[in-house]
């Protein structure tokens, strides 16, 4: 059982020490815009499986979206700490989201 944190390590490992006939190490040597067309395309199928009856094809296409966001913020050096962190901010703190500004606004 891996948990997102174990697969972000994962995916830095193999950006670290590139292992030939990996897809994560296929995603690096393409780059960033390989990446994102794969975020691009994964967020498609996540939308047309949520539209589709039952669990299956949604939790499918969500663990590739998630696996795909993940060797992205690899790329682009952000780690799952500053996600963890940025998370932890909004702890607590978004109970009151009608009274803020950019919602007021929409
Ligand atoms: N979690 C994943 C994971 N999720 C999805 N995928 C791959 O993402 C690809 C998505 O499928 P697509 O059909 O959209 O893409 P494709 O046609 O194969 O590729 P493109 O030509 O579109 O680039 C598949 O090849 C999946 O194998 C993943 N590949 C690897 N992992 C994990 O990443 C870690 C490192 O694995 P390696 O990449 O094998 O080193 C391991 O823990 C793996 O379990």
């Amino acid at each position: 059982m891996q948990n997102m944190e174990e697969l972000y390590q994962m995916i830095a490992d193999r950006k670290q020490n590139p292992k030939k006939g990996s897809y994560t190490d296929y995603l690096f040597t393409k780059g960033l815009d390989k990446i994102l067309k794969k975020v691009g395309e994964e967020s498609t199928e996540v939308i047309v499986a949520a539209k589709n009856p039952g669990d299956d094809e949604l939790v499918y296409e969500t663990a590739d979206l998630l696996y795909h966001v993940l060797v992205l913020l690899v790329e682009r050096g952000v780690s799952f700490d500053q996600i963890k962190a940025e998370l932890a901010k909004r702890e607590g703190k978004m109970s009151d989201y009608k009274d803020r500004p950019e919602i007021k606004n929409l």
